[in-house]
């Protein structure tokens, strides 16, 4: 029997920098045939473009792979498991498999697709690799003391007070087996070594914890780590499961699925307009809808009048970056965010205030 084709899940919260790692790595993966699996919440396929804009060969379109039904976690019998046959259908076969879940998606169930029949047999989980935005840790925007929330939880059945944003870091966290401190730029020497160590103490034993900027790790750090994940899914429990159907029964798996949003406690829109006059002005103008909506991710293209290329913005937070990344060339001069938070935006004043 030909040796598995070993696959990595890449897996963090929304804009933790899950696509800049996965794009750094593909320009330095040395001849690695990669094929890439990207999903994405809200439907407007920016890590998918800005993969596939990086003009780099290795970034082959042919090896990019978007999954926009629905959280990969929740549509695994009718979305994930297809593609991965399609992909091990290829000759040559792909040399690793990289999946890039949303940065709502539990990797739990989708490291438990791995045991599925027709797939545990040609595929095993390399490793999960869990990017972590360090500065929105460090700002306490999620839980980060791990066993203490657990030892509050076993002391209290009712889980209500945890928040989704809490509960998804932790399972994120819990089925990791090698953490990514990412933007240590935006954090100090000492802020950084104290939340790797916290880190540390809040994972499985022997998970590896590494700091990094933008992503920047070695392939060789990445890939290849030979865990098997799949087989070791009692260590990875999950707090997250109330919401979620992972029926490993595919008689059912399309009763009660959301396929629309996938997680019911988030939501995500998309807000067009014409162009924008200046980019700057825009930027701000995007900062202060954000702190005013408690949105917790924005990111889409925008055309600046007079400019060929198109701006791509990326939010997380309160932090907007943007940057001219490749012409327009067919594709209509319009300007289109996603828009992301937990359930409950007010919609139509944040379309009001990005339309401006
Ligand atoms: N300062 C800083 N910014 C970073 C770093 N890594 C990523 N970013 C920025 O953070 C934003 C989000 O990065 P992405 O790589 O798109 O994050 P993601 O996890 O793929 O985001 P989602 O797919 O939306 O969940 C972008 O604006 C990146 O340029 C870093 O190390 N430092």
């Amino acid at each position: 029997m030909p040796a598995k084709i070993p696959a990595t899940i890449v897996t963090g919260f929304l804009g933790s920098g899950k696509t800049t790692l996965i794009r750094h790595m593909l320009q330095n993966a040395q001849g690695k045939r990669i094929a890439l699996i990207i999903n994405e919440f809200g439907d407007l396929g920016v890590d998918g473009d800005i993969l596939k804009g990086c003009g780099d060969e290795v970034c082959a379109k042919d090896d990019i792979v978007e999954l926009s039904n629905g959280c990969i976690c929740c549509t695994v019998a009718d979305d994930f498991i297809p593609t991965m046959e399609a992909l091990l259908a290829r000759n040559p076969a792909p040399d690793h498999i990289v999946i890039e879940t949303s940065g709502l998606a539990l990797p739990q169930p989708l490291v438990r697709a791995f045991n599925w029949p027709g797939i545990s047999t040609r595929v095993t989980v390399d490793g999960v690799v869990t990017v972590v935005d360090g500065r929105a840790v460090q700002d306490g925007q999620f839980a980060h003391n791990i066993a203490a929330v657990d030892a509050q939880r076993a002391a209290d059945d009712n889980l209500d007070h945890e928040t989704p944003l809490s509960e998804l870091f932790e399972d994120q966290i819990a089925c990791a087996d090698m953490i990514v401190v990412n933007k240590t730029d935006l954090l100090t020497a000492d802020e950084a070594d104290s939340l790797a160590a916290q880190l540390r103490t809040d994972s499985r034993d022997g998970v590896q914890v590494v700091k990094t900027s933008m992503g920047a790790l070695p392939v060789d750090v990445l890939l290849g780590q030979g865990i098997g994940a799949e087989a070791d899914l009692e260590s990875r429990h999950e707090i997250h499961h109330h919401h979620h159907h992972h029926d490993d029964d595919a008689d059912d798996h399309d009763d009660d699925h959301h396929h629309d949003h996938g997680h019911d406690e988030f939501e995500s829109f998309i807000v067009t307009r014409d162009e924008v006059a200046d980019a700057a002005a825009f930027a701000a103008q995007v900062s202060a809808a954000i702190k005013a909506n408690n949105i917790l991710r924005l990111k889409g293209f925008v055309a600046i009048t007079g400019k060929p290329m198109r701006m791509t913005l990326q939010a997380v937070g309160p932090r907007v970056e943007t940057y001219f990344d490749q012409p327009f060339g067919d594709a209509p001069r319009q300007t289109r965010l996603v828009v992301i938070g937990e359930a409950g935006l007010n919609q139509s004043a944040i379309t009001a205030a990005l339309q401006a």
